[in-house]
């Protein structure tokens, strides 16, 4: 494996990417149901890219409907070796300012109404998440960043929250006190999901507000994460053109951590205790583990 295919997986206000060369659409089934959309393929510079507007175009879907099974399926399906997050999301400190970005290297997972595993009854893994980004993947997605003039804090906790409301002001001076740094609606479980199909992940993370904690600022609209988010997105898309420039020419190796076959170490169901309607399913995510 050598070349890379970065599927980018885009938030609030990042519905499309334009600039792509050789662009083109596809739409893919997956055995979870349909993406959030059609993908869009194409190339800056000679990296391939993978798009997929997690909410949908017009953003349809709420962070408890978001189809992340299918979405995650999907970008494994069309090839993509690594899968970078580009979300909204509040800040929890009073240093990361709106307008910054953070490269998020833990998460607390709060959310409870959405399926967070590709396994089940027939299949059982449990994968680690002790480091759930992709280190790699993090650090070349935020010096991208940076050379689109963008502030970046190379390291933060997410706290994923089911919404869709916002928090209360109690629940966001508790997830101060987690010392949690932003906070977001889905990014868990995707990231789960992607290390369960083997996937590379990472999450620049734009900040757009100060969540509800902060006595200055008034708390946390629509209105007010979409004003930055004009502003953020413009700054992603820079960052993903930087992104090409660094990864030109530089073939693509296995990540540090062997994310690409963290299923060796996870499948725990005895071979002839195996559902074969879920494996027909694992398919694309769990193929390589389950041929081995
Ligand atoms: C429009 S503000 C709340 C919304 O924005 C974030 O979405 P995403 O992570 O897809 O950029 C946040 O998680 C909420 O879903
Ligand atoms: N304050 C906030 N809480 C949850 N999700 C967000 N996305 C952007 N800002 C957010």
């Amino acid at each position: 494996m050598s070349e890379w295919v970065i599927g980018v997986i885009g938030g609030s206000g990042l519905y499309d990417v334009e600039g792509f060369e050789g662009r083109d659409t596809m739409r893919v089934e997956t055995p979870w149901g349909d993406p959030s959309d059609e993908l869009t393929t194409g190339r800056i510079g000679d990296v391939r890219f993978v798009f997929l507007p997690r909410h949908g175009r017009g953003h349809r879907l709420t962070p408890s409907h978001v189809p992340y099974r299918a979405n995650i399926d999907a970008l494994k399906r069309a090839g993509c070796t690594d899968v970078l997050s580009i979300s909204a999301c509040g800040s929890l400190r009073e240093r990361y300012a709106p307008g910054e970005f953070v490269m998020v290297d833990q998460f607390i997972d709060r959310t409870f109404a959405r399926e967070k595993s590709f396994f089940g009854p027939g299949m059982v893994a449990h994968v680690s998440m002790a480091d759930p980004v992709c280190e790699r993947l993090s650090q070349l997605a935020g010096d991208a960043a940076e050379k689109a003039g963008v502030t970046v804090h190379r390291s933060g906790t997410y706290l994923a929250m089911e919404g869709p409301q916002f928090s209360s002001r109690a629940e966001s001076y508790l997830y101060r006190q987690w010392e949690c740094d932003v906070i977001g609606m889905t990014n868990m479980p995707e990231a789960k999901l992607a290390r369960e199909a083997e996937l590379p992940y990472a999450t620049m993370a734009m900040v757009t507000d100060y969540d509800c904690w902060r006595d200055a600022t008034e708390a946390v609209s629509v209105a007010n994460v979409l004003e930055i988010m004009q502003l953020n997105t413009a700054a992603a898309k820079k960052a993903l053109t930087e992104l090409a420039k660094l990864l030109s020419g530089v073939p693509r190796t296995a990540s540090p951590q062997a994310i690409e076959t963290c299923l060796d170490y996870a499948l725990i169901t005895a071979p002839d205790a195996r559902d074969p309607n879920l494996l027909a399913k694992l398919d694309a995510v769990a193929g390589r583990a389950l041929k081995a």
